[in-house]
């Protein structure tokens, strides 16, 4: 932070250090400016402080970072998934973000749920020290993972997904499928594992890093459920079918991509998630 401090004049290795906390914990860069120039900081300092924590870290000399992503020309709406055309809603570039439609018909979703009910269990995430999963309490949806293949439909979207971002079926995780009833949620989080948590180095074994989300969503939900981007403020919601897929070339804050699945208010809400690696995942 003392480096970092040296290129915003009148900042303090501090405060970048507290925008860096606010900014992991998912508060928006208006509303740090916002308590900064309330706190008594000039403007122009909250602004190139946000700026600068917000900056993608140059990339190392001669680093080519492989990173799935959808082959979008200008002006086009409408992608070759292989065995069917999926539809751009929306495309950002930072974060890189796009919102696709028609990825899966109603059916396959009906489908899909209906293959993942079975071995609904509360979901777990990857636990901060050695020694694999925990339930927790930032997360309150139930969950199952499907093998690579494991049936018909799982494999045809997997097909789909590996032509539309151009990634080996091979590098991305088993489709795993979320149930969140009313007043479950995902509170904000990344989806790449922290370098610095014992508990990923078995994780990373796997295949390396995360490096890009795909969500799909399998329903409509009555009321809340939105996939949140604080960083943006940006809220998606599930349409059956559609899927947001974004990406992270590296396992930090900068890559803007912390997101969470709101609160369900009414009704409920499915999803399918596939995760993409750095290698093949086994
Ligand atoms: O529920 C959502 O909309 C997001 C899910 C999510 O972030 C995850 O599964 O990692
Ligand atoms: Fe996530």
């Amino acid at each position: 932070m003392e480096q970092l401090s040296a290129q915003v004049p009148g900042s303090t290795p501090a405060l970048l250090q507290w925008v860096q906390t606010q900014l992991a914990a998912g508060h928006s860069p208006a509303a740090l400016q916002h308590s900064l120039v309330t706190a008594g900081w000039a403007a122009p300092i909250a602004q190139a402080a946000t700026d600068l924590l917000l900056r993608p870290m140059a990339a190392p000399p001669n680093a080519s970072v492989e990173m799935p992503d959808l082959c979008l020309q200008d002006g086009c709406n409408a992608l070759d998934a292989g065995d069917r055309h999926v539809q751009v809603l929306l495309s950002m570039q930072r974060p890189r973000l796009v919102l696709l439609d028609q990825l899966l018909s109603p059916e396959e979703c009906a489908q899909l749920i209906a293959e993942a009910r079975p071995a609904m269990a509360r979901s777990r995430t990857v636990a901060k020290e050695p020694g694999g999963e925990e339930i927790n309490p930032d997360r309150t949806s139930d969950g199952m993972f499907f093998q690579r293949g494991q049936t018909p439909t799982v494999r045809a979207l997997e097909a789909r997904i590996a032509h539309l971002l151009q990634w080996p079926v091979e590098r991305g995780e088993g489709l795993q499928v979320l149930n969140y009833r009313p007043g479950a949620q995902y509170k904000p989080h990344h989806d790449y594992f922290n370098p610095q948590d014992p508990g990923s180095a078995p994780v990373l074994r796997r295949g390396g890093q995360r490096v890009a989300t795909l969500v799909i969503y399998l329903n409509a939900v009555s009321a809340g459920g939105c996939t949140y981007f604080p960083e943006s403020q940006l809220h998606i919601h599930p349409r059956p079918g559609q899927a947001v897929f974004f990406r992270y070339p590296r396992p930090e804050a900068q890559s803007l991509t912390l997101h969470a699945g709101d609160p369900v208010l009414q009704g409920e809400k499915w999803i399918a998630t596939k995760w993409l690696r750095e290698q093949a995942f086994a």
